[in-house]
């Protein structure tokens, strides 16, 4: 599903070339759950950014199933990225203004689908992740796990085959994470959808199939892990 070559990035800084990333080779395949760890400042979100096309790195290569991704316009990289990915972020990112409800629905809008086709989605969605009495709540009104629950049901709306996520549960409570990384593992089990993850957490790293260890932009190890019993 991912392949990507030779990845660097780099900023000038004060006339000196500074690396983020040096040379990342990684492939994914549909259907892994990955786990990426490292210390602060060593990469990941930025690698993740990369994976997620929402960042160009300054060198290298990424194919996506069939497409190369940098022989591509801009219109169609965003074409790509919209049809296949759903991002979950740290800080949730929800819209203050709109409901549980119109939060769930934006992607769609963005993707033009029909109103009625639209409600069908959304109800089905929240059937599903059983928030149906919040859907008229706003952001303000939720716990911080329930938060994150509709930030990951507004990435899965669409139904993306990449589900990317930076430090999901860093804003939340043991238990929330817990539900959270749970509710990972499913999606990634019985819908197939393929899963990369940034985490400061092994707990929540060994959730992943395997965990890339990244360090002074390297992946510095790479580890095999065995499902998680549940
Ligand atoms: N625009 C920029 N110009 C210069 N340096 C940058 C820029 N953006 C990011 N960096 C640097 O890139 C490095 C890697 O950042 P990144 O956010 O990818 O790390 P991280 O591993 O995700 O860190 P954390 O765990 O703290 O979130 C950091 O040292 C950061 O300062």
């Amino acid at each position: 599903m991912i392949q990507l070559q030779h990845i660097s990035k780099w900023y000038n800084v004060g006339g000196k070339p500074t690396f983020i990333l040096k040379d990342i080779n990684i492939k994914i395949t549909e259907g892994e759950f990955v786990s990426i760890m490292g210390p602060s400042g060593s990469g990941k979100t930025t690698l993740l950014n990369i994976i997620g096309m929402l960042d160009l790195p300054s060198e290298g290569s990424y194919q996506f199933f069939d497409q190369a991704v940098y022989d591509l316009r801009e219109k169609h990289r965003t074409e790509l990225y919209k049809k296949n990915i759903g991002f979950i972020f740290q800080a949730y990112h929800l819209i203050d203004e709109l409901t549980v409800y119109e939060n769930i629905e934006t992607p769609l809008l963005y993707q033009d689908v029909k109103s009625s086709e639209r409600k069908a989605m959304v109800s089905d969605m929240l059937d599903k992740f059983n928030i149906v009495g919040k859907k008229d709540l706003f952001p303000s009104q939720l716990s911080g796990g329930q938060q994150q629950l509709v930030g990951i049901v507004r990435a899965l709306i669409a139904k993306p085959k990449l589900l990317l996520a930076d430090e999901p549960t860093g804003n939340l409570n043991s238990k929330q994470g817990e539900e959270i990384m749970d509710l990972f593992q499913k999606i990634n089990e019985e819908e197939g959808v393929t899963i990369v993850q940034v985490t400061h957490s092994e707990k929540n790293a060994d959730y992943g199939h395997r965990i890339i260890n990244l360090l002074d932009g390297r992946v510095e190890s790479i580890s095999e892990k065995p499902l998680k019993q549940v």
